[in-house]
């Protein structure tokens, strides 16, 4: 049988976040291991929220976090101002980076240039420089491996800022590509390409609330949801995917759940 992605339920979101930390710390000893930093790639929507629960709790018998080594790049970002309501820098900034405690050690950030903000195409091509220099030129690697890309799903089965059905989701050479007709508003953006998604060492979907039930029923029940952005994900990452959601999003969801991490 094929390789499948792995989903959690838990029954609130802290016990999701508790999970999601021993997640994190795991991906975050591999990426030490492999290159001795973690290179990982954040969405916006409800995922920074859930993600500063995981990685603002105390530390606990599974390890502690050294953000001194975190490279923190954006997975999907509006093309708006760094301190505009709608950025993806400033809901991370806000929910996590401006709490992290002084002694885990501060993170690289990666935010967009936003002297770019009028030609997305730029502002894209940018942004691919920005992970080519750390992840050495595009042209000796043919796809950047991140330790990690934290994905939300939102209600149309929209990953990153991919809509179902759109050509932007068989881009097969950009690392980043421009969008400009995003009907979830701000209409224009940039995000990481499919293949780039799909070629990191681990890829883990946030998806909590009754909200997302019908769609997680779609993406994993069903045949047309692996036509999905969300579904194209597993489809392309198999057992290096993995689901945190909680019970509300996945009642009537038939597809097998895993117990523990
Ligand atoms: O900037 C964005 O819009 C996001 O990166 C997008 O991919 C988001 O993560 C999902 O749409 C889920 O959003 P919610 O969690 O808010 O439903």
């Amino acid at each position: 049988m094929a390789k499948q992605p792995n989903l959690y339920a838990f029954g609130d979101i802290d016990r999701l976040a508790k999970s999601l930390r021993k997640y994190l710390l795991q991906c975050q000893s591999t990426g030490f291991e492999r290159h001795n930093t973690f290179k990982v790639a954040v969405s916006g929507g409800s995922l920074p929220k859930t993600l500063a629960k995981a990685l603002l709790a105390p530390s606990d018998k599974n390890g502690s976090l050294d953000f001194s080594k975190w490279e923190i790049f954006f997975a999907d970002e509006r093309a708006v101002p760094l301190d505009h309501e709608d950025s993806n820098y400033k809901l991370l900034k806000d929910e996590l980076l401006d709490k992290i405690p002084a002694d885990l050690g501060k993170p690289v950030v990666h935010p967009i240039d936003v002297q770019y903000m009028d030609d997305v195409q730029e502002m894209a091509d940018q942004y691919q420089d920005v992970i080519m220099k750390s992840f050495a030129a595009k042209d000796s690697v043919k796809l950047p491996i991140f330790d990690l890309l934290l994905l939300g799903c939102g209600p149309d089965g929209q990953a990153c800022s991919w809509l179902p059905g759109k050509e932007l989701l068989r881009e097969s050479d950009a690392w980043v590509a421009p969008i400009e007709d995003s009907p979830k508003p701000p209409a224009k953006r940039i995000t990481l390409t499919l293949p780039v998604v799909t070629h990191g060492a681990k890829i883990a979907f946030v998806a909590t609330g009754d909200g997302k039930r019908d769609i997680l029923r779609q993406i994993l029940d069903t045949e047309e949801g692996r036509s999905l952005p969300c579904g194209l994900v597993n489809e392309g990452g198999a057992d290096r995917v993995s689901w945190f959601t909680d019970t509300a999003a996945v009642e009537g969801v038939s597809f097998p759940r895993r117990g523990s991490l």
